[in-house]
Protein backbone atom coordinates (compact mmCIF):
# COMPACT_ATOMS: atom_id res chain seq x y z
CA UNK A 1 0.00 0.00 0.00
CA UNK A 2 1.29 3.26 -0.53
CA UNK A 3 1.67 5.77 1.54
CA UNK A 4 -1.06 8.06 -0.09
CA UNK A 5 -3.50 5.03 -0.07
CA UNK A 6 -2.52 4.74 3.75
CA UNK A 7 -3.28 8.36 4.44
CA UNK A 8 -6.65 8.03 2.71
CA UNK A 9 -7.39 4.84 4.62
CA UNK A 10 -6.73 6.33 7.79
CA UNK A 11 -8.86 9.42 6.93
CA UNK A 12 -11.88 6.89 6.15
CA UNK A 13 -11.59 5.38 9.33
CA UNK A 14 -11.43 8.73 11.07
CA UNK A 15 -14.42 9.84 9.29
CA UNK A 16 -16.74 7.13 10.67
CA UNK A 17 -15.16 7.82 14.52
CA UNK A 18 -15.21 11.69 13.80
CA UNK A 19 -18.81 11.63 13.37
CA UNK A 20 -19.75 9.32 16.07
CA UNK A 21 -18.28 11.15 18.28
CA UNK A 22 -18.92 14.87 17.45
CA UNK A 23 -22.56 12.97 17.24
CA UNK A 24 -22.00 11.54 21.29
CA UNK A 25 -20.46 14.67 22.44
CA UNK A 26 -23.43 16.69 20.60
CA UNK A 27 -25.77 15.09 23.37
CA UNK A 28 -23.35 15.91 25.69
CA UNK A 29 -22.85 19.72 25.37
CA UNK A 30 -26.87 19.83 24.76
CA UNK A 31 -27.10 18.46 28.42
CA UNK A 32 -24.14 20.61 29.90
CA UNK A 33 -26.02 23.75 28.19
CA UNK A 34 -29.02 22.53 30.40
CA UNK A 35 -27.54 22.24 33.16
CA UNK A 36 -25.40 25.31 32.61
CA UNK A 37 -29.00 27.15 31.59
CA UNK A 38 -30.28 25.94 34.71
CA UNK A 39 -27.45 27.43 37.29
CA UNK A 40 -28.21 30.87 35.40
CA UNK A 41 -32.29 30.67 36.84
CA UNK A 42 -32.81 30.13 32.99
CA UNK A 43 -35.00 27.67 30.99
CA UNK A 44 -33.43 24.62 30.38
CA UNK A 45 -33.49 24.86 26.74
CA UNK A 46 -32.72 28.78 26.91
CA UNK A 47 -28.94 28.53 26.05
CA UNK A 48 -29.30 25.53 23.03
CA UNK A 49 -31.94 27.73 21.44
CA UNK A 50 -29.35 30.46 21.59
CA UNK A 51 -27.11 28.16 20.12
CA UNK A 52 -29.33 26.74 17.78
CA UNK A 53 -29.62 30.14 15.88
CA UNK A 54 -25.61 30.01 14.33
CA UNK A 55 -24.34 26.77 15.35
CA UNK A 56 -20.85 25.99 15.39
CA UNK A 57 -18.67 22.96 15.79
CA UNK A 58 -15.18 22.09 14.92
CA UNK A 59 -12.52 19.41 15.50
CA UNK A 60 -9.11 20.21 16.34
CA UNK A 61 -6.10 17.86 17.68
CA UNK A 62 -2.80 18.88 18.77
CA UNK A 63 0.81 17.11 18.59
CA UNK A 64 3.47 17.63 20.66
CA UNK A 65 6.31 15.20 19.51
CA UNK A 66 8.42 14.18 22.07
CA UNK A 67 10.37 17.43 23.38
CA UNK A 68 14.19 17.01 24.93
CA UNK A 69 14.44 20.49 26.93
CA UNK A 70 10.41 20.46 28.19
CA UNK A 71 10.97 23.61 30.43
CA UNK A 72 12.60 25.61 27.86
CA UNK A 73 9.34 25.57 25.66
CA UNK A 74 5.46 25.46 25.57
CA UNK A 75 2.81 23.24 23.87
CA UNK A 76 0.64 25.52 23.22
CA UNK A 77 0.87 29.31 25.00
CA UNK A 78 -1.49 30.71 27.78
CA UNK A 79 -5.02 31.58 25.86
CA UNK A 80 -8.53 31.26 26.14
CA UNK A 81 -11.05 29.30 23.96
CA UNK A 82 -12.82 32.15 21.89
CA UNK A 83 -16.12 29.46 21.87
CA UNK A 84 -18.43 27.93 24.24
CA UNK A 85 -17.97 24.75 25.14
CA UNK A 86 -14.40 22.68 24.64
CA UNK A 87 -14.70 19.05 24.93
CA UNK A 88 -11.37 18.00 25.56
CA UNK A 89 -9.65 14.09 25.08
CA UNK A 90 -6.08 13.82 26.45
CA UNK A 91 -3.82 10.80 25.13
CA UNK A 92 -3.16 8.98 28.46
CA UNK A 93 1.10 8.75 29.86
CA UNK A 94 1.84 12.33 28.66
CA UNK A 95 0.44 15.32 30.99
CA UNK A 96 0.65 18.71 29.67
CA UNK A 97 -2.69 20.51 30.28
CA UNK A 98 -2.85 23.65 32.84
CA UNK A 99 -5.16 26.14 34.03
CA UNK A 100 -4.84 28.55 35.50
CA UNK A 101 -6.76 29.27 39.23
CA UNK A 102 -5.85 31.94 41.61
CA UNK A 103 -2.62 33.08 39.88
CA UNK A 104 -1.06 28.94 39.67
CA UNK A 105 -0.68 26.69 36.77
CA UNK A 106 -2.77 24.01 38.26
CA UNK A 107 -2.14 20.49 36.33
CA UNK A 108 -5.10 18.67 34.20
CA UNK A 109 -3.72 15.09 34.14
CA UNK A 110 -5.27 12.75 31.90
CA UNK A 111 -8.01 10.03 32.99
CA UNK A 112 -8.92 7.19 31.54
CA UNK A 113 -12.02 7.56 29.82
CA UNK A 114 -12.45 11.13 30.98
CA UNK A 115 -13.03 14.69 29.18
CA UNK A 116 -12.30 18.13 29.82
CA UNK A 117 -14.64 20.53 29.83
CA UNK A 118 -13.23 23.68 29.18
CA UNK A 119 -15.53 27.04 29.04
CA UNK A 120 -14.65 29.77 26.36
CA UNK A 121 -15.22 33.28 25.82
CA UNK A 122 -18.77 32.76 24.50
CA UNK A 123 -19.87 31.44 27.55
CA UNK A 124 -18.72 34.22 29.43
CA UNK A 125 -20.12 37.02 27.27
CA UNK A 126 -23.60 35.13 27.08
CA UNK A 127 -24.32 34.74 30.87
CA UNK A 128 -22.54 38.28 31.36
CA UNK A 129 -19.88 37.31 33.17
CA UNK A 130 -21.56 34.60 35.61
CA UNK A 131 -19.68 31.52 34.22
CA UNK A 132 -15.92 32.25 33.43
CA UNK A 133 -13.67 31.48 30.65
CA UNK A 134 -10.62 29.59 31.84
CA UNK A 135 -6.72 30.58 30.97
CA UNK A 136 -4.97 27.87 30.04
CA UNK A 137 -1.46 26.25 28.24
CA UNK A 138 -0.18 22.83 27.16
CA UNK A 139 3.52 22.58 28.76
CA UNK A 140 5.83 19.94 26.76
CA UNK A 141 7.03 16.86 27.34
CA UNK A 142 9.59 13.95 27.43
CA UNK A 143 6.88 11.91 26.09
CA UNK A 144 4.57 12.44 22.70
CA UNK A 145 1.33 14.11 23.78
CA UNK A 146 -2.21 14.25 21.59
CA UNK A 147 -5.82 16.21 22.58
CA UNK A 148 -8.49 16.41 20.46
CA UNK A 149 -10.20 19.42 20.97
CA UNK A 150 -14.00 19.70 20.29
CA UNK A 151 -15.28 22.84 20.02
CA UNK A 152 -18.59 23.64 20.44
CA UNK A 153 -20.33 27.15 20.14
CA UNK A 154 -21.54 30.13 17.67
CA UNK A 155 -20.10 30.52 14.18
CA UNK A 156 -20.19 34.10 13.97
CA UNK A 157 -19.22 34.94 17.73
CA UNK A 158 -21.13 36.72 19.91
CA UNK A 159 -21.55 40.73 21.70
CA UNK A 160 -23.84 40.89 23.94
CA UNK A 161 -25.09 38.29 27.05
CA UNK A 162 -28.48 36.23 26.89
CA UNK A 163 -31.39 39.33 27.07
CA UNK A 164 -32.62 38.32 30.63
CA UNK A 165 -29.26 38.16 32.10
CA UNK A 166 -28.21 41.84 30.47
CA UNK A 167 -27.65 44.49 33.01
CA UNK A 168 -30.40 47.14 32.66
O1 LIG B 1 -3.72 20.19 24.46
C1 LIG B 1 -4.44 20.58 25.36
O2 LIG B 1 -4.65 19.93 26.38
C2 LIG B 1 -5.14 21.91 25.25
C3 LIG B 1 -5.73 22.14 23.89
C4 LIG B 1 -6.34 23.49 23.78
O3 LIG B 1 -6.35 24.25 24.70
C5 LIG B 1 -6.93 23.92 22.51
O4 LIG B 1 -6.87 23.18 21.52
O5 LIG B 1 -7.50 25.03 22.49
FE1 LIG C 1 -7.61 25.93 24.35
Amino acid sequence: MSVESGFKFELHCCREVMRELSKELGGLADRLLSLMSQGLGLKNDRLKRRFEEDPSRKAHANYCPPCPAPELTLGLRPHKDPIALNMLIQSLGASGLQVMKDGEWIAIDPLPNALVINLGDQLQILSNGRYKSTVHRAVNNKDARVSLAMFYGLLNGVADPIEELADV
